[in-house]
């Protein structure tokens, strides 16, 4: 788990590092660009026109030391831009521009936006990092606004020049637009935000080699789960256990349109890894859950009422539910039973805040996407503002909710935030929801807390599809939870092997 810091943590975390080990500040920023560089030679071939556009801070310092490792790695179409005069230089710029210049690589100073080349191939942004402290000049605004328009790829070191750390909104955005941007040491909580996709399209992070310990120790709200940190909360199974030993999942299916919903949440449960999973539906439908899924067992729907739940470890709900007035009547009813559940999709949407704030019982994960969760709790005009709202419900609800993104936000009943690192667009498809309902319940019955099933849960989703999406350009939601196996088998195998 790798606690998020502010630009001003990391400053310090840069400091510290110096004054506690052999480094000084410039071979640190040699490990910034050596790390920056093995990322980028994986994205970028020796062939392309590469330009540096460097500030004269350590943002530019990193490109300056970029410069020179790419071209010491063979890229030879490589020439450095500065911006000049918008501040004074730092000591390991200049000490960089000093190895460039000794390694004859062109380097040229603009004062001008119009001293600008016309085009660009691939730009290394390198003007601004986490240094930005003030409004843009006219002189920054209109150079990155060509620059924006004139090049085919930017690649940003750190941070896209003239965006904050620290920012959450993004109109008025008028600094770098980059393709991509490798970052150092942590993600920044900003690039997880879908609107900062006007600033960077993507990121990478890579370890400089600041000293984690001192890191570590930051308090912070936000979080990023890794697989170590999945695979150290992952149990592995055990000799002389049986399916009882594995919890029993219980989903609750719906409309006759939509059966297929709740028939791939448990399907996902069952190949999460789930004891004994079973689908209440109406007894006309058994046969084709036998036929679709044969370890699947079934309860009949008319039981619903006189069910003996404490059999169940958990219990899902929602998707393709349907909300007619006989439907709210039984969520109400089952979320009276006080199990362990998961709420999705329509169980959302037949809720209120203060139904669930009478209802919800501890554990209770609630997986909303963005308009589920914005009918729920309020429109929100920016991601950043809807996390706080999750952070705030959480706490007062006392559940887990998991908001739904590319990057999903998992918030704990103490209104910390958890940002899942795994998932692709080739999961973007109908189905994928119910999965990752299925995947939650299966490790909540398995007797993980509901926090822990989150995290595992999304994880462990995200990351089937990340292996699926290595040789599939679409992955169906049922293909997906037939790898679910595979997945679990390669994070537990890795942690034998790395332990
Ligand atoms: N620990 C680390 O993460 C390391 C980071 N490195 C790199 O260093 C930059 C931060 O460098 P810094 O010198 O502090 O700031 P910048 O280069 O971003 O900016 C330089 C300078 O510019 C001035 N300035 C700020 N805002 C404006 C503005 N709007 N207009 C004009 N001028 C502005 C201000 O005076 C800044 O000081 C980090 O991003 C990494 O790339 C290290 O190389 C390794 C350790
Ligand atoms: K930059």
């Amino acid at each position: 788990m790798l606690n998020l810091i502010t630009a001003e943590e990391m400053r310090k975390a840069d400091a510290y590092t110096c004054e506690h080990s052999e480094l000084s500040t410039i071979d640190l920023m040699e490990q910034a660009a050596n790390a920056f560089t093995e990322i980028f030679v994986n994205h970028i071939s020796p062939q392309r026109h590469i330009t540096v556009i460097a500030g004269t801070g350590n943002n530019g310092g990193d490109g300056l030391a970029i410069a020179r490792l790419l071209r010491m790695k063979g890229y030879h179409n490589i020439k450095v831009i500065c911006m000049n005069g918008f501040t004074t230089e730092s000591e390991d710029f200049r000490i960089n521009k000093e190895r460039l210049v000794a390694l004859k690589i062109s380097f040229e100073t603009v004062s001008t936006p119009e001293q600008l080349p016309q085009n660009f191939d691939v730009v290394i942004d390198a003007v601004l990092g986490s240094g930005l402290n003030r409004d843009l000049s006219n002189f920054l605004k209109t150079s990155f606004e060509h620059i924006n328009q004139n090049s085919n790829y930017t690649v940003s070191v750190d941070i896209p020049s003239g965006c904050s750390t620290d920012r959450f909104t993004f109109e008025d955005y008028c600094g770098i637009k980059a393709d991509l941007t490798i970052c150092f040491q942590r993600p920044k909580l900003l690039f997880t935000l879908p609107e900062s996709t006007v600033a960077t399209k993507s990121f990478k992070f890579t370890s400089i080699g600041l000293d984690e310990n001192y890191l570590l120790a930051i308090p912070t709200d936000y979080y990023w789960t890794d697989q170590q940190t999945v695979q150290g909360l992952l149990h592995k199974r055990k000799a002389f256990t049986h399916k009882g030993t594995y919890g029993h999942a219980l989903i609750i299916s719906g409309n006759a349109q939509t059966k297929g919903a709740a028939l791939l949440t448990a399907k996902a449960a069952l190949f999460s890894g789930v004891g004994l999973v079973t689908l209440l539906t109406e007894s006309a439908y058994f046969p084709y859950v036998n036929v679709y899924q044969p370890e699947l067992m079934t309860a009949n729907k008319e039981d619903l009422k006189i069910l003996d739940y404490s059999k169940y470890q958990s219990v899902a709900i929602g998707p393709g539910m349907g909300s007619n007035t006989e439907q709210r009547d039984q969520l109400l009813f089952l979320l009276q039973q006080k199990r362990p559940m998961v709420l999705d999709a329509d169980a959302l949407n037949m809720l209120t805040t203060d139904l669930l704030k009478q209802y919800i019982l501890h554990p209770a994960v609630l997986t909303p996407h963005v308009k589920e969760f914005d009918r729920l709790f309020g429109a929100h005009t920016c991601w950043y503002n809807r996390i706080q709202t999750a952070r705030i419900q959480a706490k007062e609800l006392q559940c887990v909710i998991v908001l739904k993104n590319q990057y999903t936000y998992i918030i704990n009943e103490v209104g910390k935030v958890f940002i899942n690192s795994t998932g692709n667009p080739a999961m973007a498809q109908g189905g994928m929801g119910d999965i990752l309902t299925g995947c939650i319940s299966a490790f909540l019955a398995r007797g993980y807390s509901a926090f822990n099933a989150a995290v595992i849960g999304c994880f462990v989703h995200g990351k089937a599809g990340d292996e699926l999406a290595e040789r599939y350009e679409v992955t169906p939601a049922s293909i997906l939870a037939e790898h679910l196996p595979l997945t679990l088998r390669s994070l537990l195998t890795d942690r034998i092997m790395t332990n």
